[in-house]
């Protein structure tokens, strides 16, 4: 990934969410997107190019426009009919992202639109994120990787944020993946831990 005297930057056909432009770069706000964060507190994190990355949870598009300036395709997954609308406004200026208008929980129904991927990046703030991510596993190549952007309260608002954490990484490792890195996402993301994990 690219950084510009430290900012983390994309390369981009202009701006998309009125993010600050560094010449033809497209600033990457840490306090915007998770992704973004991941990198400045992790200094492993990267985005190879050419990849070919699925996005569950798409939302309005801003993060998945700064992936797919780095990635050579990007299968954008949303289910909420207002944030695909602007989505699909970000994928009439960027022909490497295919929008789908579909449920995470439910791939079988858009896998044939979809190709083998070298990252599956989750960020759906939902109960079962972990049986989400695993049920992306047959999409993802072998030594690809699974980003997974865990909103610990929509997991079990009861439980402290730091047993959904291990409990999620038990069940990312059961299902067959390492994990690599973890980390919290504070100051950026308030609830928030990043799981990456490798497919071994
Ligand atoms: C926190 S927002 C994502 C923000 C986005 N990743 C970004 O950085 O710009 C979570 C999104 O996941 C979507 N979502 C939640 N559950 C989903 C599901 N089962 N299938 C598809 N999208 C889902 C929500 O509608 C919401 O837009």
């Amino acid at each position: 990934m690219i950084s510009i005297d430290g900012t983390l930057v994309s390369r981009g056909e202009g701006g998309v969410y009125g993010e600050r432009m560094m010449g033809e770069f497209r600033v990457w706000d840490p306090y915007r997107s998770k992704f973004a964060a991941l990198w400045y507190l992790d200094g492993s994190t990267d985005l190879p190019e050419g990849a070919v990355v699925l996005y569950l949870g798409a939302a309005n598009g801003t993060t998945v426009s700064h992936v797919a300036d780095y990635a050579e395709a990007v299968y954008a997954v949303e289910f909420a009919p207002r944030p695909m609308q602007d989505l699909l406004v970000v994928a009439r200026k960027r022909k490497n992202i295919v929008p789908i208008f579909g449920d995470a929980t439910q791939p079988q129904r858009y896998a044939p639109l979809v190709e083998a991927v070298d990252l599956v990046y989750q960020d759906v703030a939902q109960p079962n994120q972990a049986a989400i991510a695993i049920r992306h596993l047959p999409f993802l190549r072998s030594g690809g990787r699974v980003i997974l952007m865990l909103k610990t309260r929509s997991v079990d608002v009861r439980k402290c944020p730091e047993e959904v954490f291990a409990d999620t990484c038990a069940e990312l490792e059961a299902a067959g993946l390492r994990v690599v890195a973890a980390v919290w996402l504070l100051p950026y993301h308030a609830d928030h831990a990043a799981i990456v994990c490798e497919r071994v």
